[in-house]
C-alpha cells in the first residue's frame, strides 16, 4: 500500500480533499494528513497564481516527508474586483484564516455592486508532486455570484456568501449544500477528478 500526503493546514479543506479522494475509490493508495507525519515548517505562499502556490505546498511536503504529496491552493475570484481576493483569499482582511472578517470585508466592498455584476468563481489548483520530481497541476472552477448576506451552516470560508450558478443548487448558498452536493459541484471536486488517474498510478 503506498501513501499520499494531503498537505493542508486548513482542517475543513483537508476534510474535503480526503472525502473526494476517498469517494473516488482509489484502491492501494492510503491518504494521510499532516497530523500523521512529523511536523515541518510551512512555506510562505508567495506565488502569483493558484498553481504556483499549490506547487510550493506540494513540493515542500514531498521533500520533507519523502512520499507523494498533494496540495490545494484556492480562493474566490470576484469579477467586480478584477479577480481579487484571488490568491489573497485566506488573508483578505489581514488576518490569515479569519473567515468571518474576510466575509464581512468582501460584503462591504461589494455593498454598492448591483446583482447583475456580482459574478464570481471559486478556483482550486491541485498539485501532485512525487519524490522523484514528477509534478502534475490541475485547476477546477465553480461559477456563481456573491450574495448580500451569509447563509448556511456547512462548508467553510466564503461558502455562506457564494450562490453557485448550477441549477441543482437552486437558490441555495454553497454553505446550504450537503457536503456530498458540494463535492459534486465544487472547484475542488473538479480539480481532484482530473488527478484521479495520476493517483491510481501510484497504487501497488
Ligand atoms: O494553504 P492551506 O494550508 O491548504 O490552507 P488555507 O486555508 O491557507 O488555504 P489557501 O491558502 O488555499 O486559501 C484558500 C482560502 O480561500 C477560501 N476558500 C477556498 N476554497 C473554498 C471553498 O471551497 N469554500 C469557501 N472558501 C474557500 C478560504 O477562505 C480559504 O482560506
Ligand atoms: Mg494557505
Amino acid at each position: 500500500m503506498s501513501s499520499v500526503l494531503l498537505a493542508s493546514r486548513n482542517r475543513k479543506k483537508l476534510a474535503e480533499l480526503q472525502r473526494v479522494v476517498d469517494a473516488a475509490g482509489i484502491t492501494g493508495v492510503e491518504v494521510v494528513g499532516l497530523d500523521a507525519v512529523p511536523d515541518y515548517p510551512e512555506e510562505p505562499e508567495t506565488g502569483a497564481t493558484f498553481e504556483d502556490n499549490a506547487l510550493i505546498k506540494a513540493r515542500a511536503g514531498a521533500k520533507a516527508i519523502g512520499i507523494p504529496c498533494l496540495a490545494d491552493d484556492s480562493g474566490i475570484a470576484v469579477d467586480a474586483l478584477n479577480g481579487m481576493p484571488g490568491v489573497l483569499s485566506a488573508r483578505w482582511s489581514g488576518r490569515h484564516g479569519d473567515d468571518p472578517a474576510n466575509n464581512s470585508l468582501l460584503l462591504a466592498q461589494l455593498s454598492d455592486t448591483p446583482d447583475e455584476r456580482r459574478g464570481a468563481a471559486f478556483v482550486s489548483a491541485c498539485a501532485l508532486v512525487l519524490p522523484d520530481g514528477t509534478e502534475t497541476v490541475v485547476r477546477g472552477e465553480w461559477r456563481g455570484r456573491v450574495l448580500r448576506e451569509e447563509r448556511g451552516p456547512h462548508g467553510f470560508g466564503y461558502d455562506p456568501l457564494f450562490a453557485p450558478e448550477d441549477e441543482i443548487a437552486a437558490g441555495r448558498s454553497a454553505a446550504e449544500l450537503s457536503p456530498e452536493e458540494k463535492d459534486g459541484l465544487s472547484h475542488r471536486g473538479k480539480a481532484l477528478a482530473q488527478l484521479v488517474p495520476a493517483l491510481r498510478a501510484l497504487a501497488g
